[in-house]
């Protein structure tokens, strides 16, 4: 089924947009993990819309509920189920769409998936909207990670031909996370989020929208985490990310940069730093080689696609009348995904490196 994920730290997603609720069942997390509610609504709240000019205006709290699993501030190790409860739908802004699927989302595809049942209000089970539980289900990983010391980042790498810097190292502290957490438009070089805010208000008055790249940064692991072939680390990361929607693609270290390198150039060339510690000078393979992490920080960028709902009008067809129209998106959509994305792919990030460390403790056994 489309809705599970992960052999150890194991997620079943479920909801609509403009349903009663959206939740997850985590199945898996250590038994007597206490929880940080208050970092867990914190994350919540960096994806949940209507936060800005820059987000779709819909209004969601995205107050979770806590259904099982947990008790006395701490996980019970039985499954732990969660709710958010819909509560700013307007499913009128869908009624054209049924007959006239939009071009760049889910509407024609998810037609043929599900024979026409498909609940097309809000884009149903398709919406971003859904991406809410696994911000919850990441905001858990993230801090039983952060107990061992591995800490996950991210920022806005580009919006459109707008470039901010790559990340290195020693950019991923606890304090320079918080400060990218705080930010809605999270980048390292402060002076390109007024072009970003220009662009993307540029874009939405021509009725048009925009996309962009987000990197990540993973510190702290071990080398030897990860397996090859079919569930290499690379396989695993880029099979969540890919399930994150308005995500189209992924690119491990330097990526296809790596092709106009010759082998001396992208290999990464190894030795013992002061503590003792086996590092390499680049990091071209991304922290991950033969599917197995090598210990220096894994590093990687996911394009994420402009919002496809925008007013400017396109050219579809009308089931209907079986004849070719035009459509122009009415509703309240993200100008650009970007920055609502960055805590969504933080949270898949961790949900994956926690399964793919479980999955090496049981070898320990
Ligand atoms: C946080 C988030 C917010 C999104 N907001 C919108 C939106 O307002 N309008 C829209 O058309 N698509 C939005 N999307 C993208 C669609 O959900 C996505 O394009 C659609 O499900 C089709 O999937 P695909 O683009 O991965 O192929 C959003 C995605 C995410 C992750
Ligand atoms: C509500 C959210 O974003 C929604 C994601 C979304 C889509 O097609 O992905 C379409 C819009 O839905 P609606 O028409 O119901 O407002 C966005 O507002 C959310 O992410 O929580």
């Amino acid at each position: 089924m489309g809705a599970n994920f992960g052999k150890n730290y194991k997620i079943s997603i479920f909801g609509e947009s403009h349903g009663s609720a959206l939740g997850i069942n985590i199945d898996g997390i250590p038994a007597g993990t206490k929880l940080d509610l208050e970092f867990i609504s914190q994350e919540m709240r960096r994806r949940a819309p209507g936060r800005s000019k820059l987000t779709t205006p819909r209004v969601e709290k995205d107050e979770f509920e806590i259904l099982s699993g947990f008790f006395d501030g701490k996980t019970t190790g039985t499954p732990l189920a969660m709710i958010i409860r819909n509560s700013n739908q307007r499913s009128k802004d869908y009624s054209e769409l049924k007959k006239k699927p939009r071009p760049g989302h889910a509407d024609w595809s998810g037609f043929n998936r599900y024979s026409g049942f498909n609940d097309i209000r809000g884009s149903g089970h398709f919406s971003g909207r859904i991406t809410a539980s696994l911000v919850f289900a990441g905001a858990i990983a993230k801090q039983i990670l952060k107990e061992q010391g591995i800490l996950i980042a991210a920022h806005i790498k580009s919006v459109k031909d707008i470039e901010d810097r790559d990340f290195v190292e020693s950019d991923i502290t606890e304090e320079n996370i918080d400060k990218l957490r705080n930010m809605i438009l999270p980048v390292l070089n402060e002076e390109i989020v007024e072009k970003i805010e220009e662009a993307v208000e540029k874009t939405r008055e021509d009725k048009d929208s925009l996309g962009g790249i987000v990197e990540l940064m993973v510190t702290g692991l071990p080398a030897g985490i990860g397996d090859p072939y079919f569930e290499s680390m690379e396989s695993e990361l880029s099979r969540m990310i890919f399930s994150v929607p308005a995500t189209k693609g992924i690119e491990f270290g330097a990526g296809f940069g790596i092709t106009e390198m010759t082998g001396y150039e992208a290999n990464d060339e190894m030795y013992y730093d002061e503590n003792g510690d086996i590092k390499s000078f680049t990091n071209n393979n991304g922290g991950i080689i033969g599917g197995i992490t090598t210990g220096m920080p894994i590093s990687f960028k996911v394009a994420i696609k402009p919002t496809a709902s925008i007013e400017k009008a396109q050219k579809t067809v009308n089931l209907e009348t079986k004849q070719n129209d035009t459509l122009e998106v009415r509703g309240r959509h993200d100008p650009i995904i970007v920055p609502r994305v960055v805590p969504v792919l933080e949270a898949a990030t961790a949900i994956v490196i926690l399964d793919r460390i479980l999955e090496g403790k049981k070898r320990e056994l």
